[in-house]
């Protein structure tokens, strides 16, 4: 459904993506790792249209979608069918709105009465397991976890065939992450949509996708299944990120397997 080919984005002289090509498949979770500054966020705001890319095509469902300029593609059609999902919810939602209004603002305009505003808002916030006495809350009031929560109700309110996740669990602790990640989990299987999972920890990518690109100096520079990464990086990066990471299976799942051909499971 996404075959992206040559994007390249400079800023100023230096390229902060180059030449970056990959295919997502419907309803796979890809993963994006990679240490900070590498351009991760940078290819995700080119995916979500909300920057131009200097030279390359991205084609979803067959259209090159990059051929529209960002600040024209809020008209496309598209758009609401590609949702990006940041680290903290809580700075992309108005800070006087309740959660409530939050998820109600992300629905697309064909929910009409009340009752069925109301009903659609209560469905999302099932969905993503978020409690209904939380709705009245607003940004502030509300826990890291649940931010995230309504983030990902608000992304799913137009029902993407592409959801792309820039970090969004980042910020929370481990058993608060793990319930997200199941969340997520949960919704690609019942919507079978496309998830580019954003992350600099390897470990999270591991558990959430069969499959992920490693991202370094603006180049993908492996493109390979998950149980391959931890098996056998050939990229020195790829090493180096391994060599980093936290033992976080460990705290997701105290019964995680260890061979390399089984991947750790959400509990
Ligand atoms: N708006 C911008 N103007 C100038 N340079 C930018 C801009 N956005 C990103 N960059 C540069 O592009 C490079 C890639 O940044 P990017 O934010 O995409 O990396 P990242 O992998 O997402 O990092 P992190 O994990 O820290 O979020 C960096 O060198 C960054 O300084």
């Amino acid at each position: 459904m996404l075959e992206v080919a040559g994007l390249t984005k400079h800023y100023r002289s230096q390229a902060a993506v180059k030449r970056v090509s990959f295919k997502l498949a419907r309803g796979e979770t890809l993963g994006l790792i990679g240490q900070s500054g590498s351009g991760k966020s940078t290819l995700a705001n080119l995916l979500a249209r909300l920057d131009d890319p200097d030279e390359g095509t991205i084609r979803f469902e067959g259209e090159d979608i990059a051929a529209t300029p960002a600040r024209r593609s809020a008209r496309a059609a598209w758009r609401r069918r590609i949702q990006l999902v940041f680290q903290d919810a809580r700075d992309s939602i108005d800070p006087r709105a309740s959660a409530f209004d939050a998820i109600v603002a992300a629905l697309p305009p064909r929910f009409g009465s009340c009752a069925e505003v109301s009903e659609r808002v209560l469905a999302l916030a099932h969905s993503v397991e978020l409690p209904r006495s939380r709705l009245v809350l607003r940004p502030h009031q509300l826990s890291g976890g649940e931010a995230a929560r309504v983030g990902i109700a608000r992304a799913i309110a137009s029902e993407p065939d592409l959801l792309i996740l820039d970090e969004p669990t980042a910020a929370l602790d481990v058993s608060v992450q793990a319930g997200v990640l199941r969340t997520l989990d949960q919704l690609r299987e019942r919507h079978g949509m496309a998830m580019l999972f954003i992350s600099h920890d390897l470990d999270v990518v591991r558990i959430l996708c069969a499959r992920a690109l490693v991202m370094y100096a603006g180049e993908i520079v492996e493109n390979a299944s998950t149980d391959a990464l931890f098996a056998d990086p050939r990229h020195h990066h790829t090493r180096a990120l391994l060599g980093t990471r936290l033992s976080l299976p460990l705290a997701l799942n105290a019964h995680a397997p260890t061979a390399h051909n089984s991947r750790p499971r959400l509990p």
